[in-house]
């Protein structure tokens, strides 16, 4: 994907299973949301080849479309309908397609009965997002993204919403992809997890197994001659045992820490915002490798 003359995405390559929670992650501008939209086929591609259930987006056609569900980062409309009358309004038109839910049955999945004669625009933030996922979810996709689902949310709506996602993941076998730059939510709900940074992917894999190849890496820290000295090794059991043969008693406040999953993809994220974008690149593939 190009953007005049700014390559965003350069040599993305993705298969996705069906069934399942796919996170994609990285930092702000890493090009996640173009992604998203490039699969949704609302943004155009400058190359390359794209087919979401078995057509590609830029031709697909209404019954493909209603095979599809999404939630978008935000959106205002629709602010005079009341919750209940707008669901069954929108699974009006999934109708030719699919057997759309019921709109109670619906609010009930969500967690919106009490708001369902509310007008929308009196819902609360997090219950208009429970909202904009029963409207992706109406017309029982078969894939449904979620861009940034939980952006602006506290702790507790956070976590209202993530046992949404895990009660739709056990739903007629929904796949979903869903695009956050939050380490932390990537871990709790997805399967899988590709991170995206400086146009291409840098990791692809289950949360465990990214997370055990980023703790290869071991920083130790010392003080010698009051001097802080830090060290980074694959291998900090030898480097303290020879560390601590040659040290005739200098070296105190000895530490070693293991870099975790969070630390390696912080780094690259600050890196990344400090403009270092490719060599924070290298370092996270070395640390993830
Ligand atoms: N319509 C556009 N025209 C020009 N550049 C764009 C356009 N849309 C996005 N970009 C640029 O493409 C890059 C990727 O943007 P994108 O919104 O896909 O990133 P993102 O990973 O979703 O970021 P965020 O986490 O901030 O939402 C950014 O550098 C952005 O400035």
């Amino acid at each position: 994907m190009r953007y005049g003359d700014k390559d965003v995405l350069t040599g993305l390559d993705l298969r996705i299973e069906p069934g399942g929670v796919t996170a994609l992650l990285g930092p702000n501008g890493a090009g996640k949301t173009t992604t998203i939209e490039i699969l949704e086929g609302f943004r155009a591609r400058s190359g390359g080849t794209v087919e979401v259930l078995g057509t590609d987006p830029e031709h697909g056609d209404e019954r493909w479309r209603a095979g599809l569900g999404v939630v978008l980062q935000e959106w205002r409309d629709n602010g005079k309908w009341r919750v209940r009358e707008l669901l069954d309004h929108f699974g009006e038109y999934y109708k030719p397609y699919a057997e759309p839910w019921d709109a109670d049955a619906l609010l009930g999945l969500v967690g919106l009965e009490a708001q369902a004669a509310q007008r929308v625009q009196t819902l609360s933030g997090g219950q208009r997002r429970r909202l904009d996922v029963a409207l992706g979810i109406i017309g029982r996709p078969a894939l449904l993204f979620l861009d940034e689902p939980t952006t602006g949310f506290d702790p507790h709506a956070r976590r209202e919403f993530h046992e949404l996602i895990h009660r739709l993941t056990d739903l007629d076998g929904t796949t979903i992809l869903l695009t956050t730059h939050d380490l932390d939510e990537a871990e709790k709900l997805a399967e899988r997890i590709v991170i995206l940074a400086g146009g291409r992917i840098i990791a692809d894999g289950s949360p465990d197994a990214l997370a055990r190849a980023a703790a290869t890496t071991a920083e130790v820290k010392w003080i010698q001659d009051g001097t802080l000295q830090i060290h980074a090794t694959e291998d900090a059991t030898d480097f303290v045992r020879k560390l601590l043969a040659t040290d005739d008693g200098a070296v105190t406040d000895l530490e070693v820490h293991r870099a975790s999953l969070e630390d390696a993809y912080l780094s690259l994220v600050a890196d990344f915002e400090a403009g270092q974008a490719e060599s924070a690149v290298d370092t996270f593939k070395e640390a993830t490798a």
